[in-house]
């Protein structure tokens, strides 16, 4: 029998690599692709633990490159579920880069996959709730319903009036009003 809720710690993942020549673009920096690639594998391997299932990508949140990552930096991914829908769960992730003999570390990237969960003929299938324990771990759960509402709009699945928790963050009436 599937569990009926679970908590952060049972998604969590975490995958050390290190930045080889294979994985490298012409300026000896660790490719995109191949980064997103990890991330994505992580991430999948974090929802699959919270949903006991075959997980799928359903959309991936803005990644962007701030800094590269140079050849024979080691590369940290942490990984765990914020939040959990019907069949989508809302996976965070985030990418450590580190160049040991520099003693330099550093948050590279961070990000927001969602997943949904199937069953074997591939219809998506529900998932346990997420029963968040600490106050970060609130912080990521809450805003979770808001970055859903905002990339369900954007692939054209939900209608803007009917995002209520996103409009309520734009909601200024009343604030800056002379009397
Ligand atoms: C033979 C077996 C081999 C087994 C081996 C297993 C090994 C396992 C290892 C896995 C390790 C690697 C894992 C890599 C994972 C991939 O790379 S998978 C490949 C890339 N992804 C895909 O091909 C997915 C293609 N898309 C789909 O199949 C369907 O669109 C989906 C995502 C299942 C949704 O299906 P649908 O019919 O639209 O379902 P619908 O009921 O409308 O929506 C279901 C949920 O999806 C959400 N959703 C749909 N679209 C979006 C979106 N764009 N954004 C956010 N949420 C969305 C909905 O909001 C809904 O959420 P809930 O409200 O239920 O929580």
């Amino acid at each position: 029998m599937k569990d009926t809720h679970k908590h952060v710690k049972d998604s969590e993942v975490i995958k050390t690599e290190m930045v080889l020549p294979n994985d490298t673009n012409t300026l000896n920096n660790l490719m995109g692709g191949k980064l997103m690639h990890w991330m994505d594998v992580v991430a999948a391997i974090s929802a699959q633990r919270h949903s006991n299932s075959i997980v799928v990508t359903a959309s991936v949140d803005n990644i962007s490159f701030k800094s590269p990552i140079a050849l024979g930096n080691v590369v940290t991914l942490h990984a765990q579920v914020t939040r959990a829908f019907n069949t989508s769960m809302e996976v965070y992730i985030e990418v450590i880069a580190e160049d040991i003999p520099a003693n330099r570390k550093y948050s590279s990237h961070k990000a927001f996959f969602t997943f949904v969960a199937v069953d074997c003929d591939g219809k998506p299938a529900k998932v346990p709730e997420l029963i968040p324990l600490n106050e970060q771990e609130e912080e990521l759960y809450k805003g979770a319903l808001r970055r859903r509402q905002l990339r369900l709009i954007l692939a054209k699945r939900m209608n803007p009036q009917d995002a209520t928790e996103l409009k309520s963050l734009f909601d200024l009436e009343g604030i800056g009003q002379k009397e």
